[in-house]
């Protein structure tokens, strides 16, 4: 759907609380950007049978991408919490962002149940059943650095970004992105997650105050795309068909990018950093949700936290360079959004799709068939068929995984 010529308007950054303690600029220093919720232990099982344990915790993912897309001058401080046990302390992300180890509680830990028959996720229904195994300590207000940053991003996973907390990053941050799973997840139990009401937890009252709210097709229900979208930003991933954004007076679609997928873990963290990382580059959020679904799609690719090519990186920052339409009214880190397409929009695109077809060409030639007879993950089937028949070596991430066998 092409945007309403709404679209062209620009939305106003986060007000400020009532009692301001932050004046729009002041000590804001450079783009230095805040991602807070912790890291996990992620246990993948399909049917009964655990096929991987991989470092988890949209903060592993969205950290992974923002380090690896964002423009050279960004800077990135991550709080998040783990116990004594946390096995991934030496995993690319956690040892550039070191989480805060609490003593007395357990690493949040997850099961993520696929099921034995591959079968395939729809719009509204889950590709796994996610248990929560172990919650750590919350993030309060208190363990946040006391100074401004450029933009934040809320990505808890088990309810450890509380209110107050939120509450603290929007006042500490310029603009805030919230993913939907940080506000609305609950627990039964046995610790399997559910969903409630965006609109009947404390944070409904932040949303005026947040930028970007991001949920999954599986979560926009519980969050309430209408009511939301005359108060922030929503934008509602749509797996492998991309993403569409919403805003008070329009909405838009996104192309995806094509993608080999093993694994859906962390697609949706990625996408937002993609997206944050595409506003740092000066884009609108229509462009910028480009370099989302560009980022979900490289995720889908690799089992646990991505590492990605240095020369896929190196062509995405070259497009960047030479295709972002740099408007500073439209930076992260300047005083407004835009939802405009650009003229560019098709061209990024385009430019994206190569590297992104040749990550998919370079997957299916570095992934052979399987002695088993079972088809290649080559093939883009939407679930996690090939998760454990994958060659280890060539398709999972460095110190970020162990895969049973
Ligand atoms: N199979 C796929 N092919 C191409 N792109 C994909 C695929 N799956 C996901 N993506 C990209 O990643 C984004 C996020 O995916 P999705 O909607 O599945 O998020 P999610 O359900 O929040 O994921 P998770 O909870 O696993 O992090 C999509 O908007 C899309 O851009
Ligand atoms: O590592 C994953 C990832 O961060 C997902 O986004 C989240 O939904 C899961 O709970 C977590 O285990």
């Amino acid at each position: 759907m092409s945007p309403s010529p709404a679209s062209a308007a620009a939305m106003p950054l986060a007000a400020e609380p009532d009692d301001t303690e932050v004046e729009a600029d002041e000590g804001v220093k450079g783009i230095e950007g805040l991602v807070v919720g912790s890291y996990c232990h992620d246990v993948l099982l399909r049917g009964d049978r655990v096929v991987g344990e991989t470092l988890g915790g949209a903060a592993a993912f969205v950290s992974n991408v923002l380090d690896a897309a964002s423009p050279a001058d960004a800077t990135l401080s991550v709080v998040s919490k783990v116990g004594p046990d946390f096995a991934y302390a030496t995993a690319p992300a956690p040892a550039r962002h070191r989480p805060v180890v609490c003593a007395s509680s357990p690493t949040t830990s997850f099961h993520a149940r696929f099921s034995s028959d591959g079968g395939e996720a729809t719009a509204h229904a889950p590709d796994r059943q996610l248990r929560r195994v172990h919650a750590c300590d919350p993030i309060y207000p208190s363990d946040l650095p006391d100074r401004r940053f450029a933009y934040g991003l809320a990505v808890g996973v088990a309810g450890e970004v509380l209110p107050e907390t939120l509450d603290r990053m929007i006042r500490l941050c310029r603009a805030v992105l919230v993913d939907a799973q940080a506000l609305i997840r609950a627990f039964d139990d046995g610790g399997a997650v559910r969903h409630v009401a965006l609109e009947a937890t404390p944070y409904a009252r932040l949303l005026p105050r947040v930028a970007f709210l991001k949920a999954s097709s599986e979560e926009a229900p519980f969050v309430g795309v209408e009511v939301a979208r005359r108060r922030c930003c929503v934008i509602v991933t749509e797996g492998r068909d991309g993403c569409r954004l919403y805003w008070d007076g329009g909405e838009a679609r996104v192309a995806p990018f094509p993608a080999v997928q093993v694994d859906p873990t962390g697609a949706g963290d990625s996408f937002l950093a993609g997206f944050a990382s595409g506003l740092l580059w000066g884009l609108s959020a229509m462009d910028a949700a480009l370099l989302g679904n560009f980022f979900g799609a490289a995720a889908v690719s690799q089992v646990g936290v991505p590492t990605f090519n240095p020369k896929m990186l190196q062509a995405v920052k070259q497009i960047l360079d030479e295709k972002a339409i740099k408007r500073p009214c439209t930076r992260l880190n300047g005083n407004m959004f835009t939802f405009q397409r650009s003229n560019m929009h098709d061209v990024l695109h385009t430019s994206l799709q190569e590297v992104a077809r040749l990550i998919c060409e370079q997957k299916q030639a570095s992934c052979p068939a399987t002695d088993n007879g079972a088809s290649s993950p080559a093939t883009d089937n939407g679930d996690i068929r090939s998760l454990g028949d994958v060659n280890p070596l060539i398709c999972l991430s460095q110190d970020a995984y162990k895969i049973i066998t």
